[in-house]
């Protein structure tokens, strides 16, 4: 094992390990931190994913810590912290604590704040993050339930959550290339800057950003920054070329969607679902509380339907719907009720030879993982950048794919069964 990193959210996890896995690292996803013991496939990299962005501070820490220890005992020699490309978190953190921890752990001399990912529109310039055309608190994320971005610049953002300084390796810099990074990480240090926001507006640059931080122990980033870190380990001489598998061989069995994501990526996926004829079911907040609608109808329903087809049970619906039923039921409330039932139903639906499953959202991701029991997941083919196909390597016999909530392209939920074999 190589590389070590730590999500802080299930579909974060994915995304981080999937960009490894094409990248030539075969790699494997825990769900919480390994036990100790708990066999790891071999794998060039692990990914632990947490549920840590947004619970309190020393929860994050002890967790974050706690993988950490787990992957240095599996033999990491580089450990990457993997949070959002929309560096989602709050003034309170988690990102700069659990950086900060990390940092002391494992004696890191400076680290770099990366969440470049520009196949999915995210770049860095002079420090700034963009979404899109839009710097990042003009884009949707400004009203996150959770974690609302009203600023865009990192060097204010992780400043806001740590007492290091925070410098900047401009783009010009990045330019010139992986000595010139290098060099500037130098003379920051020796000024005693402990955070490095880069700029990085392509992959190339996130090559040039691998290179220069080879010998970096901790890296703090989105999936992006893990683009050109497999490089090093090859250079290096402890990493073969591997081939990377173009499609999944899936067990044999039904397909389905569940989808617990608001955002206006999936509603959009949602449609084009449903104008392809999917059987769908929307699954109402309100009826779950009353009892008009529980895991065993659900489950009952999609079923039932032909099984050539996959089934849609979604609970997605917008921004206004979502704010009455919160109104009436509280965020917390509304949100769980979704999440249990959907834990219930993912269980029930595999019982009933579902195997091939499609989650849409971190949270509802998170919960249908729990409810189906899995521990592990081997990474498998991409479907949109960020999202890949898993094969449960632990638990139940299924491939599923877990996705971002403003990921994927319109066509996601038509388009994924064909790289299945
Ligand atoms: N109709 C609804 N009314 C209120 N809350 C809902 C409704 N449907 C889903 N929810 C809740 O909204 C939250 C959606 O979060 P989730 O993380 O699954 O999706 P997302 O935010 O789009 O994805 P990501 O976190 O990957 O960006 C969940 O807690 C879910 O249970
Ligand atoms: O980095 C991203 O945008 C995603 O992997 C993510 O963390 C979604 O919650």
């Amino acid at each position: 094992m190589l590389l070590g990193v730590i999500a802080d959210d299930m579909t974060g996890a994915t995304d981080v390990a999937l960009m490894l896995n094409r990248s030539g690292m075969r790699t494997v996803q825990t769900i919480g931190v390994p036990r100790p013991g708990q066999a790891l496939p071999e794998a060039d990299a692990v990914v632990v994913a947490l549920k840590s962005r947004t619970n309190p501070v020393a929860e994050a820490v002890a967790d974050s810590l706690a993988a950490c220890e787990a992957l240095l005992a599996a033999g990491a020699k580089q450990i990457l912290f993997k949070y959002c490309s929309t560096f989602d978190s709050t003034p309170a953190g988690n990102i700069g604590p659990v950086a900060d921890a990390l940092a002391q752990r494992l004696g890191a001399g400076l680290a770099i704040v990366c969440p470049a990912f520009p196949a999915n529109g995210r770049s860095i310039y002079q420090g700034y993050l963009f979404v899109g055309a839009v710097p990042l608190h003009e884009s949707s994320m400004k009203d996150h339930p959770l974690t609302p971005m009203r600023d865009s610049s990192l060097i204010r953002l992780m400043s806001a959550q740590t007492t290091g300084a925070v410098g900047l390796v401009d783009y010009a810099t990045v330019l010139a290339g992986a000595g010139a990074v290098k060099a500037r990480f130098t003379a920051l240090a020796d000024q005693g800057v402990r955070y490095v926001v880069t700029d990085a507006l392509t992959n190339a640059d996130l090559m040039v950003l691998g290179e220069a931080v080879a010998d970096h122990k901790l890296l703090t980033g989105g999936s992006g920054i893990a683009m050109g870190l497999p490089q090093n380990f090859r250079r290096a001489g402890l990493l073969p070329e591997r081939e990377i598998a173009a499609s999944l061989a899936a067990p044999k069995g039904r397909p389905g969607i569940i989808s617990g994501s608001c955002s206006t990526a999936t509603r959009g996926q949602i449609a084009k679902a449903i104008e392809a004829g999917f059987p769908a079911l929307k699954v109402d907040p309100m009826a779950l509380v009353s009892g008009e609608q529980d895991a065993g109808k659900l489950a009952a329903w999609a079923l039932a339907q032909a099984p050539e087809t996959p089934f849609l049970l979604y609970s997605s619906d917008d921004p206004a719907e979502v704010a009455a039923i919160q109104d009436k039921l509280g965020r917390e409330r509304a949100g769980e009720t979704v999440e249990h039932a959907f834990a219930q139903t993912a269980a029930l639906l595999a019982e009933g030879g579902v195997s091939r499953l499609l989650v849409a959202g971190g949270e509802t991701s998170g919960a249908v993982v729990q409810g189906l029991g899995i521990g592990l997941l081997e990474i498998g083919p991409e479907i949109d950048p960020g999202v890949p196909w898993t094969r449960v390597a632990q638990g139940r016999d299924m491939v599923i794919a877990l996705k971002s909530g403003n990921f994927g392209a319109p066509d996601f939920f038509l388009k994924a069964w064909a790289l299945l074999r």
